[in-house]
């Protein structure tokens, strides 16, 4: 009989992404023991206690930064994620929060809730109080990127759209992202440079130690007069005391984020949305069906699409026999492994080696299956993190 998987939710999962785990071999659910795979969306996994029996970790979002990822490659558990599923919607809330920023649209909103009286009352503390609330356009005004990866090119894209100047500044930026930024966007050499000449300045960074607390006070500093800072990426990504100072001296005309505090709440001039970037109906989608499936490839079959701490690697099923092998990137473990095998008469059919970073990655098809005993001497070679035979069943 085929091997069921038991994957355990930790966050509400879109139910497209759910189908795709055919109920025949998967069991899914926020109560599941001994999990093989944990599908988490936001949750807080750095404290938790990760059960043994967990062989992968599927983040149906971007960000990381909430899964023990150095903890998972110790033990050879590659950590999946939706690159780019949900840039678009991202993407629309930061024209979103450029425009509620340079229209003032929240103070406007609270005045309209407190109007009273008839209509022709209404209508003349309408026109009476409306300039209060005149703003400002975006039309040639400079927008500043920092991170150009998925959600930034599509920020890029949108605001020359509306008639921005773009500046950007990646020091890591991919080929294929550089390939695909349009040609508008100015390169900046340093954080500095794009600060000094932005209107607005949008973050599009992971959360690492080398981007904590990225602005800081000598970055807002550095900011343009009554310039808009705009965090949609991560709340540790902005030092939000020195924000807050950039605010209360008039340095800053606005901070809009995704991650509300005691001290934003406190303050008129923060808008702080509830964590809102990928909450729409098709990132939701997006990213449950992108790890879901990537997920499924990885249980029956090892092959591994898009981690934060694997290379990709991808072999099409000749044999009935195959075995994963996750192991520390250092000399002579392919040697190693070969070695077992041919001992044990096992003839390799097809094999497959990728590294990246400390870690590597193999897949192995053999002939005939291999011995509980043999794994288990696989297993037993220093430096294998992880093994796991993948039998091809019957029915596929
Ligand atoms: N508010 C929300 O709901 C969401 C927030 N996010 C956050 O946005 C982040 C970015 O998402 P994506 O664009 O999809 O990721 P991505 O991986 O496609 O792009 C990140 C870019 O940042 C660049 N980068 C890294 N360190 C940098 C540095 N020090 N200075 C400048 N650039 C640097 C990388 O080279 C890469 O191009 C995620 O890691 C996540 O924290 C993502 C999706 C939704
Ligand atoms: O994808 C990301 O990095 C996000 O921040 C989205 O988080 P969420 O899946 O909406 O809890």
């Amino acid at each position: 009989m085929a091997k069921t998987f038991r994957v355990l939710t930790l966050n509400k999962i879109s139910q497209a992404g759910l189908k795709r785990l055919p109920a025949e071999r998967y069991q899914v659910g926020d109560k599941i023991a001994q999990p093989d795979a944990i599908l988490v969306r936001s949750h807080n996994m750095l404290e938790m206690d990760i059960p043994s029996s967990v062989v992968a970790i599927a983040r149906a979002g971007a960000g990381t930064n909430n899964v023990p990822v150095q903890k998972m490659s110790a033990r050879g558990v590659p950590v999946f994620n939706a690159p780019g599923a949900n840039a678009n919607a991202v993407k629309e809330l930061v024209i979103t929060g450029m425009l509620l920023a340079s229209r003032n649209i929240v103070p406007a909103l609270r005045f309209t809730a407190g109007l009273m009286g008839d209509d022709a009352t209404m209508r003349k503390q309408v026109e009476d109080g409306k300039k209060e609330y005149a703003g400002t356009e975006l039309l040639g005004r400079t927008l500043g990127i920092v991170g150009l990866g998925a959600i930034g090119r599509l920020v890029a894209d949108a605001a020359i759209g509306l008639g921005m100047r773009v500046v950007g500044y990646d020091p890591e930026i991919t080929v294929d992202a550089a390939w695909s930024l349009p040609s508008q966007v100015k390169k900046a050499h340093s954080i500095e440079e794009l600060l000094r000449h932005s209107d607005f300045v949008t973050l599009h960074v992971p959360l690492l130690d080398a981007t904590r607390n990225l602005i800081d006070d000598k970055r807002v500093a550095a900011m343009k007069q009554g310039a808009v800072l705009l965090n949609f990426s991560r709340e540790g990504i902005v030092s939000e005391d020195a924000v807050i100072a950039g605010l209360t001296e008039k340095h800053l005309r606005c901070y809009v984020c995704d991650f509300p505090s005691s001290k934003s709440l406190s303050n008129d001039r923060i808008i702080a949305l509830p964590h809102l970037g990928a909450s729409t109906e098709e990132a939701e989608e997006n990213c449950a069906v992108m790890v879901t499936e990537q997920l499924r490839e990885y249980l029956e079959h090892g092959n591994i699409t898009n981690t934060v701490n694997f290379p990709n690697v991808s072999m099409s099923r000749e044999s009935a026999f195959r075995v994963a092998i996750a192991n520390s990137n250092v000399p002579n473990m392919l040697g190693q492994i070969s070695t077992a095998l041919a001992k044990a008469s096992i003839n390799i059919h097809n094999m497959t080696n990728k590294s990246r970073g400390e870690m590597a990655y193999t897949l192995v098809d053999t002939d005939t299956a291999l011995p509980e005993t043999l794994i288990a001497q696989v297993a037993a070679i220093p430096g294998v993190l992880m093994v796991r035979a993948l039998p091809l069943e019957a029915d596929e």
